[in-house]
């Protein structure tokens, strides 16, 4: 795809005509890195990244915003961030918003900056006022998927030969129009008549001039909005297709990465969040551990057992694996022991304890494991994987101890993709059960966004 060469700042200011526009078009820019083309090494998370960048346009009120929001909650993917042209509107001074109905509203400046891999402060709108929220920003990452959405997004060519994407929301007019009356009055404190003067002044003529000429530059038009569950349902198919080459579990299928939830996207947000308090990690922590724990139980094998009910009826059902082993890597594992013993009852437990020796890898100091191990399905507890080179020393010696590699689960929160190239190449029959992939490790061999020093945290030695 054709990089942009020059700053977008100016983009579609054109489209104001004759009427002062409320885009920004002094906005703050950054110039593209050197290697800014370059895809990511799973090693240098300091490479800027390419992201996946979807355009949403459509009128006012077709549905683009609802759609964006179905789109991002069934990609079910972290990675994915929204970014709307209203953040990119200039701030009416007094004197101008006393004659707000003078005002052509336009146009975004960031995706440029985005798509650089560079991360950006969106500004939050705010429709009542007619200006930014004064220190209010959102942090947007360099994120593998960008989401931009408005009116106008098609409309210059250097904004759409950033998109590797194009979706325009095509719904009726009379609407379109029934919708935007509720909204702005609704929710946006205007009066019916200034709704129906701007758009009959702006809002309409814009459309036929800026937003429907641009359909024809979309690669997917989607009738009806966010009522289109067909066509909803297909570009999110794309997207993981096209995303496919970042997915892991599809590489490698013995990975496992818990169905994400808002739930557990929640815990995560709140673990990762360096501010949190000791006592809320340990509990969230443990709260996502449980899960993760339970995922990997299911995984293990099973004999059919029938029992009788208090009915007197029949129910054929399983019988759970009985010959189990916990072992956890010193000492982060130790914080997942808990919840193993809480779901397999007198499971028993070993270590393995690895000491970082240098650059060079990792050197085994200390392990106890039970005697019949070898007879086990292994739960290899650790929360964190990072390079993989612990979980490979750890696993080798279970292998060695006579336990065959594909009766090994490694239950872990967040995985690095270098862990998991690493562990996956090695090692392919074995599990891995995760409830995050991470982007990347960075150059002090942490995981990036990550959680810092899980053990650490856990057990409050972060002081
Ligand atoms: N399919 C739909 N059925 C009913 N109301 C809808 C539908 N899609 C969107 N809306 C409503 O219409 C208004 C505009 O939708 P929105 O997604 O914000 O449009 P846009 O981002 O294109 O301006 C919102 O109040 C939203 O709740
Ligand atoms: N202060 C503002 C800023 C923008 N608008 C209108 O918003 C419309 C674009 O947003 P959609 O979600 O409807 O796509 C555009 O038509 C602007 O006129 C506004 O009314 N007030
Ligand atoms: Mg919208």
């Amino acid at each position: 795809m054709p990089e942009a060469t020059t700053s977008i700042d100016y983009v579609m200011e054109k489209a104001s005509g004759p009427h002062f526009s409320g885009l920004r078009i002094d906005g703050p820019t950054s110039s593209p890195p050197a290697s800014s083309a370059t895809a990511p090494s799973v090693a240098d998370v300091n490479a800027p990244k390419q992201p996946f960048v979807i355009g949403v346009s459509g009128g006012t009120a077709s549905g683009k915003t609802t759609v964006c929001d179905m789109i991002i909650q069934q990609l079910h993917d972290h990675r994915v961030v929204l970014v709307n042209q209203d953040s990119f509107y200039r701030g009416l001074t007094p004197e101008e918003s006393e004659r707000v109905h003078e005002y052509n509203f336009d146009h975004p400046d960031c995706i440029k900056t985005l798509k650089s891999g560079q991360p950006y402060q969106v500004p939050i709108y705010d429709f009542k006022k007619h200006r930014r929220c004064s220190d209010s920003f959102r942090l947007v990452n360099a994120s593998d998927v960008i989401i931009l959405e408005g009116i106008l997004v098609f409309h210059d060519q250097r904004v759409r030969s950033l998109m590797n994407m194009k979706i325009f929301v095509d719904t009726d007019a009379d609407v379109r129009l029934a919708r935007r009356i509720r909204r702005d009055t609704v929710e946006r404190g205007r009066d019916l008549d200034s709704v129906l003067e701007q758009y009959a002044k702006f809002v309409k003529p814009a459309f036929d001039d800026f937003v429907l000429p641009s359909k024809k530059y979309a690669d997917v038009i989607i009738p009806r909005g966010g009522d289109n569950h067909v066509a909803i349902d297909l570009i999110v198919q794309h997207i993981h297709t096209k995303l496919g080459q970042h997915d892991l579990c599809k590489i490698y299928p013995n990975v496992y990465v818990i169905q994400s939830t808002f739930q557990i996207r929640g815990m995560h947000t709140l673990i990762r969040d360096r501010g949190i308090s000791k006592h809320d990690f340990v509990f969230y922590s443990d709260r996502l551990i449980r899960l993760v724990v339970e995922h990997g139980l299911g995984h293990l094998p099973f004999t059919e057992k029938q029992v009788v009910t208090p009915t007197g009826s029949m129910y054929t059902g399983v019988d759970f694996c009985k010959k189990l082993c916990g072992v956890s890597i010193v000492r982060s594992g130790e914080s997942m022991e808990n919840a193993l013993r809480a779901c397999c009852k007198g499971i028993k437990i070993g270590k393995i304890l690895i000491h970082r020796d240098g650059d060079n890898g990792k050197q085994l100091i200390y392990e106890k494991l039970p005697n019949d191990i070898s007879e086990r399905h292994v739960l290899l507890l650790d929360p964190v994987l990072a390079t993989g080179n612990s979980a490979n020393q750890a696993i080798q010696l279970l292998i060695e101890k006579g336990v065959p590699e594909s009766h090994i689960i490694f239950l872990n929160l967040i995985s690095a993709p270098e862990g998991i190239h690493c562990v996956c190449k090695r090692f392919p029959s074995l599990k891995i059960v995760t409830s995050e992939i991470d982007v990347a490790l960075n150059e002090e061999f942490r995981v990036i966004p990550g959680l810092g020093e899980f053990g650490d945290r856990y057990f409050g030695t972060d002081d």
